[in-house]
């Protein structure tokens, strides 16, 4: 992290740098807890360092937040090249990273935040029941503005490890303090990589310390988010629930995860057998989003992602 010392005369204090933001018109908005920092670099000319999202990221010397959002036009990246020509439809491009400085390939609850931020800009017009096209690093995804939120067609999932779930159930094991012995757990790639621990009968996910990343072995390649599930009961055979605590990569522990909530879901569903929902609310820390399965037209499956956005502030980095 970039830190400068400044001396004067009331004495010493450490300085946290975002000087290529400065004059920037932020937002603050989260989704479900998930909390961002918005800004708007139309023609791609205020891109950022590693140690200016993780200044204005930081939670006592930044505004704070759990990742950094650059709304760009897909056209001033290579990526967002490579994306128009087969969707020319999608506009902008959601450039997110981590609140370590990290870039993530794609964040569920920050995508809901980024169309929310185009709308309330003036970018895009997105009536309800309207579709809009976002580029990502993990290709283009599709929200729909709902009555109460965003609805985002996150695409298909997988497992990580190929195979190896399907014939044993699991494909990792993971430790993390609070839990007594390593579990067997899935790991899940929903854009980006995951990780899903279902805790046994009778454990508590507030029983778990998650200051401290859990170990996932094996990795997958790039790192991973780690979710850990209690399923809680339902009458309702088609709607599935369950609770979710989770630790983000490059972050740590955070209140919510989109993409983690899709993988939760799909691991849990796999557990259960064939009879499982198609449809489960995911219960974390800062509320509960709503994860259903269908059916895409290619013939794969997609997982569909909906949630709440709330603005905080905006503001104008000093
Ligand atoms: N909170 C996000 C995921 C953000 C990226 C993640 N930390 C990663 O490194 O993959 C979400 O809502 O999906």
């Amino acid at each position: 992290m970039m830190t400068r010392m400044s001396e004067t005369t009331e004495g010493t204090e450490r300085a946290m740098g975002w000087q290529e933001l400065t004059g920037t018109r932020v937002t603050k908005a989260h989704g479900t807890g998930n909390d961002f920092v918005v800004y708007t670099d139309a023609d791609g000319s205020r891109d950022v360092s590693p140690d200016t999202v993780a200044a204005v990221c930081d939670r006592h010397m930044g505004l704070g937040g759990d990742g950094l959002i650059r709304a760009v036009r897909s056209r001033h990246l290579p990526e967002g090249q490579r994306l128009l020509e087969r969707h020319p439809d999608a506009e902008w491009f959601m450039d997110y990273r981590n609140a370590d400085g990290s870039v993530a390939q794609m964040c569920g609850n920050g995508v809901r935040v980024f169309v929310d931020h185009l709308v309330r800009e003036g970018l895009v017009t997105l009536p309800r029941g309207a579709r809009l096209r976002i580029g990502t690093r993990a290709g283009v995804r599709t929200v729909a503005r709902t009555s109460s939120g965003y609805a985002v067609d996150m695409g298909p999932w997988s497992f990580s490890h190929g195979d190896t779930a399907r014939e044993r159930g699991s494909d990792c094991v993971v430790s993390a303090a609070g839990l007594t012995v390593p579990r067997p757990a899935v790991s899940i790639d929903i854009g980006n990589p995951h990780t899903v621990v279902a805790l046994s009968e009778g454990e508590k996910l507030d029983g778990l310390d998650l200051h401290a990343a859990p170990t996932v072995d094996p990795l997958p390649a790039d790192g991973t988010n780690v979710e850990f599930v209690v399923p809680l009961d339902h009458d309702d055979s088609d709607l599935g629930r369950l609770e979710m605590r989770v630790h983000e990569r490059g972050v740590g522990e955070t209140h919510s995860c989109g993409t983690g909530a899709c993988a939760a879901a799909a691991a849990t569903r796999f557990w259960g057998g064939p009879e499982s929902p198609d449809r489960w609310f995911v219960q974390v820390p800062g509320g509960v989003l709503s994860v259903t399965f269908v059916p895409a037209p290619d013939g794969t499956e997609h997982v569909v992602l909906a949630g709440p956005v709330r603005v905080v502030a905006t503001a104008e980095l000093r």
